[in-house]
């Protein structure tokens, strides 16, 4: 795709065109710490250890709230044509993390699960784009081309539209939006609510849920004169879940870290990987197919070091000939968890981006 976006409810970053690219992190930190270029957009992978997609663009646009694209055009018609893991292969995968996590060995995995669709003509990234932003209340979207990862990816885009804030940097002042612990939402205005209340109060999500803030706070930590994680999250809705959300708020020390080298600090957070961070990360480099750019984050850092991070969910990688896109959900497990309730868990997930996509879950 030509171009980078990040639609947030406050603001927006659209850019075009290509005067470097590069496959590292260190790489494009060092490009800006030197001066050579004003500013970095593009994704970071699940996996630290696989190729990054970044960009130094031609062009930026700065706007404030979410992005209004001049129209939101129809797209060609899709289904589904595999599901990676199976939905039964996934319940036995989950089944297989839950006996691992009652022995204590580990805390939290996140296991995810892939469909591909198939289009019947190309699915282009902004069209998608449009409709994902379009659809979601908070204007959230994400697209990024993933070319700059290597000849694999060339002309290959990463499009979603994420509730999540892996990091927002400006100035000293560093905020982050961690979502983990979910729960369906329903018709019924009544139900709903309740669902939402249960979930504040349910002893499996919080504890999920403070395996993220506690690693947060871990990272962050060194890094801040002042830190804040309230002890309790909040709750917040998109049109698939409700999330327990925490408002993380850090002043960080002179001199802070940009905005990219907080982004690779903070990543994988248990969010999307588990606790302990290695022994999750190795259960899932065991257990799944590789997830890409699913699970890894999508943003922008600028020479002053300010950007704008969300964590890479609700989102699907497509094809160049915009023929077949691959999109992911997961969900954390912990000891607690049953296998049906994450299967569903992920199908509710997947629905941000099959709904864009008028596929019925
Ligand atoms: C991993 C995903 O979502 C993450 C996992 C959550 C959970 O386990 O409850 C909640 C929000 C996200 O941090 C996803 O959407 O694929």
């Amino acid at each position: 795709m030509d171009g980078f976006l990040l639609s947030r409810t406050d603001r927006t970053l659209r850019t075009s065109g290509s005067r470097d690219r590069y496959d590292t992190v260190d790489a494009a930190v060092d490009a800006l710490a030197a001066g050579r270029v004003p500013l970095v957009v593009g994704a970071l992978p699940f996996d630290p250890d696989d190729p990054a997609a970044l960009t130094a663009p031609e062009t930026a646009e700065h706007t404030v709230g979410p992005w209004t694209p001049d129209s939101v055009p129809a797209l060609p018609a899709a289904r589904i044509t595999e599901e990676v893991p199976t939905p039964a292969d996934h319940l036995v995968r989950v089944a297989a993390l839950v006996s691992r996590l009652r022995s204590g060995e580990l805390g939290k995995v996140v296991a995810a699960r892939s469909v591909l669709v198939e289009a019947e003509a190309p699915v282009r990234p902004w069209p998608l784009l449009a409709r994902l932003v379009a659809r979601d209340p908070g204007g959230n979207g994400f697209g990024v081309d993933l070319s700059p990862a290597g000849a694999d990816h060339t002309g290959r885009a990463l499009v979603g539209s994420s509730p999540e804030l892996l990091l927002e940097r400006t100035g000293r002042e560093v905020r982050c939006f961690p979502l983990a612990g979910t729960a369906p939402r329903h018709r019924d205005a009544a139900a709903d609510r309740a669902e939402g209340e249960h979930l504040l109060a349910s002893a499996k999500n919080l504890a999920e849920h403070a395996f993220v803030t506690d690693r947060i706070r871990e990272v962050l930590d060194p890094l801040c004169e002042t830190l804040t994680v309230p002890d309790r999250p909040q709750l917040i809705g998109t049109p698939q879940v409700w999330h327990l959300a925490t408002p993380v708020h850090g002043l960080l020390r002179d001199p802070a870290p940009t905005a990219l080298e907080l982004a690779r600090a903070l990543h994988p957070t248990p969010a999307v990987c588990g606790t302990p961070l290695q022994g999750a990360l190795d259960a899932i480099r065991a257990t799944e197919e590789p997830r890409g750019f699913y699970g890894g984050a999508a943003g922008w850092c600028d020479a002053d070091g300010d950007g704008v991070w969300a964590v890479a969910i609700r989102c699907a990688e497509i094809s160049a000939d915009g023929l077949r896109l691959r999109a992911w959900a997961g969900g954390g497990i912990v000891a607690g968890s049953d296998p049906e309730a994450e299967l569903a868990e992920t199908t509710a997930k997947l629905g941000t981006l099959l709904g864009a996509l008028d596929i019925a879950g």
